[in-house]
């Protein structure tokens, strides 16, 4: 179970705001998004100022919102660079950042410069490409993390927990954007075997 320091902190008199970095990862449809709006949600219910970011080429299911697979939505900023996030989460007490592999590392300082300005940062995203190699910034947000949740789901071949995303085509570009028809949540056995190093080169 997740604990969530912020609410319990904010009941403490004369608690001065203490900032800090939560990682949401795994591989798609492993509830990244889920599980992201669900602590957004609880934040805005404890009357705290959020923030929600998305890249901007992320338009799969709505230009603005966040929406996950299973069409839970927030209200986001969707931005090009991370840089922009670092511009527009001035007032905010919580900032969320969804599908944050997308963004160039400099995330990772825009990130530590949030939460060293006191406030909760909570990112979700994969943290492996469909290479099963380490995703964009992912990583190093993990390392300077003071929370990672990884999330897993349901291998598509065979009903183990997965934490792979297999891509169901040759396609060979690190960003292609898609659902269903383009991957396939997959454990360690199943998406090595039937990885291709050649064809995925
Ligand atoms: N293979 C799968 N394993 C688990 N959930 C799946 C799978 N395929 C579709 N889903 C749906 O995806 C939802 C999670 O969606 P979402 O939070 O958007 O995931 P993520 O952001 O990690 O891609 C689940 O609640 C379920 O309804
Ligand atoms: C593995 C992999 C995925 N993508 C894209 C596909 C989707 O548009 C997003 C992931 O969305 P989710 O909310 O985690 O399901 O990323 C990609 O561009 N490249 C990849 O290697
Ligand atoms: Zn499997």
């Amino acid at each position: 179970m997740f604990i969530e320091p912020g609410i319990d902190q904010s009941r403490l008199p004369h608690a001065k705001p203490i900032g800090w970095i939560e990682v949401v990862c795994g591989s798609m449809f492993s509830g990244k998004t889920e599980e992201l709006i669900r602590r957004l949600n609880r934040a805005l219910i404890a009357n705290q100022r959020v923030e929600i970011f998305k890249p901007a080429i992320d338009t799969r299911y709505h230009v603005l919102d966040v929406v996950s697979h299973n069409a839970n939505s927030i209200r986001s900023t969707p931005v090009q660079f991370a840089s922009d996030i670092m511009l527009l989460a001035g007032n905010s007490d919580v900032v969320g950042i969804d599908e944050a592999q997308f963004f160039d590392t400099e995330l990772i300082a825009v990130s530590r410069k949030l939460a060293n300005a006191g406030k909760r940062v909570i990112i979700a995203g994969l943290d492996m490409d469909f290479r099963g190699e380490p995703f964009g910034p992912i990583p190093g947000l993990m390392g300077i993390a003071e929370y990672v949740t990884k999330v897993r789901a349901i291998c598509m071949k065979c009903g183990n927990l997965a934490s792979y995303s297999f891509r169901l085509s040759d396609a060979k570009q690190k960003v292609m954007l898609g659902e269903q028809e383009a991957y396939e949540a997959r454990c360690r056995k199943c998406f090595y075997e039937d990885f291709d190093p050649k064809r995925n080169a």
